[in-house]
Parts: structure tokens; sequence; C-alpha cells
């Protein structure tokens, strides 16, 4: 399905669903609970003859200690929403602030501490060091962060995940689902302000889907951690208190705890690449 016709498709569907507007998420007496926000933010690509608008004046507020999805068709802007929201990517025009600082108008140097200190990653290919154990990928970032180890916090995240027997074991040791659920902890260790996860299940079988988005469930209703994941499943968004759709670099649709139905209803139109999407990513 083009572009087009699938903006129009999520908006008819909008009649449908539950609709809460970005001006209800972002104003009001929320405001002391956004974690982080995109202000009219716009990205492009290439020059006049070939110019690709990847965000087109997007407004957005991430509320703490909730999990939320971002769908949309391929190209729609997901990664590019997040990689600007993370300091991975410059916007062209708009603001990105995080925890009330620019994220935008940071230098390297800003940027760096930054994505150490208030930012974790979960991505699809997991990123785990291969050199090293568990126990020392989820250990990493703390220590060149040159954080102090909080060991009490280390052993209830490793308990959660479930990882008590395979901390001394490498990457290539464990199963995907395993070295996800390192890759969990390794984010959650550092007690992020948010945490951005890219198709975080995009390379597992169903059952170590279910582990790791329970997890991260699990670390959003009992440590309030505030999580923003890519996904195209739509099992893996049902797992989120809200679902933001994106078509065509702009927010068409901003679901609050929908079901796993209402997120199908909203892709009706577009169900065979979804469909598509999810086969291939199990
Ligand atoms: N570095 C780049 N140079 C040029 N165009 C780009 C670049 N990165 C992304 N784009 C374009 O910007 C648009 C949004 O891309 P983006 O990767 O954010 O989409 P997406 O929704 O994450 O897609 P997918 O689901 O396929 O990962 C697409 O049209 C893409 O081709």
């Amino acid at each position: 399905m083009g572009r087009h016709s699938a903006a129009a498709s999520a908006n008819n569907q909008s009649t449908k669903i539950r609709k809460t507007t970005v001006s209800n998420i972002s104003g009001g007496s929320n405001d002391s609970e956004i974690v982080a926000q995109a202000i009219d933010l716009t990205k492009t690509y290439g020059d006049k003859d070939a110019q690709v608008v990847a965000l087109d004046h997007v407004d957005v507020s991430f509320i703490r200690g909730q999990m939320t999805a971002i769908m949309g068709p391929s190209g729609s802007g997901k990664s590019t929403l997040m990689h600007c929201m993370a300091g991975l990517d410059q916007p062209t025009s708009g603001k990105v602030i995080v925890e009330g600082l620019e994220v935008s108008s940071m230098n390297q140097r800003q940027l760096t501490k930054l994505r150490r200190e208030q930012i974790g990653f979960i991505f699809q290919s997991f990123n785990l060091v291969p050199t090293l154990t568990a126990e020392e990928n989820i250990l990493l970032p703390l220590q060149i962060a040159k954080r102090p180890i909080d060991r009490a916090w280390f052993n209830k995240v490793v308990d959660v995940v479930g990882l008590r027997s395979r901390l001394t074991h490498r990457p290539s040791q464990l199963s995907g689902g395993q070295q996800q659920r390192v890759a969990c902890a390794r984010a959650i260790m550092a007690r992020p302000s948010v945490i951005f996860a890219d198709e975080p299940t995009g390379n597992l079988d169903s059952h170590s889907s279910r582990e790791v988005l329970g997890f991260l469930k699990n670390s959003v209703r009992e440590y309030g951690q505030t999580i923003v994941m890519v996904t195209h499943d739509p099992r893996a968004a049902s797992y989120a208190d809200r679902v933001l759709v994106l078509a065509d670099g702009r927010i068409t649709q901003d679901l609050q705890h929908p079901t796993y139905e209402e997120i199908l209803e909203v892709f009706a139109g577009e169900g065979d690449e979804v469909a598509d999407q999810q086969e291939v990513a199990q």
C-alpha cells in the first residue's frame, strides 16, 4: 500500500478508536511528568529536487512511567523520530527536550553525556560485546561512564530477567531471547530517564518476545521506567500503555491502552504489510 493511502486508512479508522490528541497529552497538569518531548520537529533528507520529509512538524510528549509503542508503515519516520529523540540524529528544525534539556542544540560532548546518563537503548540486533560475559555486558555502560555499581540493583535486575545462571556466558553461548534479556538488563541497569527500543523483539520467536516484553512492561509497572519502542508487531504494541501511529512523517493516531484487536483494526487496510513484517520478524 502506498504511503498516502496508508495515512488515509489510518485517518479513516480514527473515529472508531479511543483517541487522545497530542495537545491533550502534552498540556495541563501532566507537564511535570513529561520526560521527553518533540516540538514542531521536522527532518528532511536530500536537497530540493530529491527531498524526503521523514518527519513533518511532529509534536509529541512522552510521560514518565509509560510504555509507548511507535507503529506505522515502512518509511513513515519511526526510526527517524526515535533517533532524533535520543540525540543520535540532528533534526532539520524544531526542538527535542529530554528531562528539560534541549537535546537538539547540544554539542557532541553534551550528547555523549546525555546518552550515557539519561538514555538507554535496546536494538533489534542486541548489540552486545561478543568477547564479554553477560555480567560484563550488563555493567559495561556504567563502567564506561565511571559510575558506581549498585550491587543490590544489579541482583534485582538479574533475577527479574532470569539470567542468574547465565552471567558468565558470552553472547554466543546464549539464545536470542537470553541475549535480548541481557540487553534489557544493560539498559535498565543505569536507571535511564527513558529507554528507546528499536524493534526489540524483531529477531525473537514468539516465546522469547513475550518474555522480553513482559520484562519491559514489568520495569514500567514496578520501577516507573519510561520506554519508547518502535515495533511493526501489533502483539508487541499491545503491551504498551500508548500506541502512536506514524504515516508520512506525521502522527495520525494516538491511542491510550488499545487492545490487540484495536491495534489490528487501525492497520486493517494495510494488514498484508503488517502481517508480512510480522512473519519476517518471527
Ligand atoms: N540517511 C537517509 N538519507 C535519506 N533518506 C533517509 C535517510 N534515513 C531515512 N530516510 C528516509 O526517511 C524516511 C523515514 O525513514 P525511517 O527510517 O525513519 O522510517 P521507518 O518508519 O523507521 O521505516 P522502517 O519501518 O522501514 O524501518 C524514509 O522515506 C527513508 O527513506
